[in-house]
């Protein structure tokens, strides 16, 4: 419907369209340039964040992935095991495609071949999509705004937990996005690290021909949650970068570590 803007869980459930999503944001090779800079900028900080002396581990849960690996690419080389959760259903199976390699999954070539690029050699772009399909063991339905996050799954405390541009879109207001970060950070282990890149001055994005909106937060605001979730902000890597299909100021990549006590 023309005018209407849509927000949270529910109406991502059944206004969502991951295709729609994935050919606006994630299309390296001949997208707009603003959303190529932007995935640029996320790779480069995923490959500093999980490259050789960075954070590693056992399990790493990526929190509202969405139809999207990009953000796993570089985790994949760091970590045994890999949990990627969405709260909708056609995300999960979008998902999937890719990961059973399904004909009409999407194509994350030129993306995969420019973080192998990062890491040294353009040419194992096979072998590290091999390594990611490997890597990621379970595919979980999630809701951020409920505790706890991944309902009746049983998952173990996580090394790392891992979330991009997808809680200021589940949560409607500050309140319930300080509320969701302190879920987050009860998946993971004493001393495991919080890794997340947040939309700053969020007011919306186009999904297809449908907008959706979310909370507004400001770089302050980001670090003081997850401050207050008992991490300790060990990174904090701001950059003015705009989308051409999304209102908003910029965006905000965060590692953190969870305090032991916390
Ligand atoms: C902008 S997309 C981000 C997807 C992906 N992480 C990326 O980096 O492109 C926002 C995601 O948040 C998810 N989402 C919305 N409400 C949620 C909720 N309550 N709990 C968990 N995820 C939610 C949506 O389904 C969607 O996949």
């Amino acid at each position: 419907m023309e005018g209407k803007v849509y927000k949270g869980g529910e109406d991502y459930e059944q206004e969502f369209d991951p295709r729609d999503y994935l050919t606006t944001y994630y299309n390296f090779d001949s997208g707009p340039v603003a959303e190529k800079e932007i995935i640029k900028f996320s790779l480069q900080n995923l490959f500093q964040t999980f490259s050789a002396g960075g954070v590693r581990g056992n399990v790493l849960i990526d929190i509202g992935s969405g139809p999207t690996i990009y953000q796993l690419l570089s985790a994949c080389e760091a970590f045994r095991e890999i949990i990627v959760t969405d709260y909708t259903p056609q995300n999960l199976q979008e998902l999937q495609k890719w990961l059973k390699k399904e004909p009409g999954a999407y194509d994350w070539s030129s993306i995969v071949q420019h973080v192998c690029e990062l890491e040294g050699d353009r040419s194992r772009w096979q072998e590290k999509e091999a390594k990611l399909r490997r890597t990621v063991t379970r595919v979980l339905k999630c809701d951020v705004t409920k505790s706890p996050a991944l309902g009746s799954a049983q998952v173990p405390l996580a090394d790392c937990v891992l979330t991009f541009l997808a809680m200021e879109c589940a949560c409607l207001d500050v309140d319930t996005y300080r509320a969701a970060l302190r879920r987050l950070a009860d998946l993971l282990k004493p001393g495991g690290h919080l890794v997340t890149m947040v939309t700053l001055g969020f007011q919306s994005y186009m999904v297809g021909p449908k907008k959706f909106s979310g909370v507004c937060l400001e770089k302050e605001t980001v670090e003081k949650a997850v401050q207050d979730a008992g991490c300790q902000v060990l990174k904090c890597n701001c950059a003015p970068l705009k989308y051409s299909q999304a209102c908003c100021e910029g965006l905000c990549f965060i590692v953190a570590r969870k305090g032991s006590g916390a």
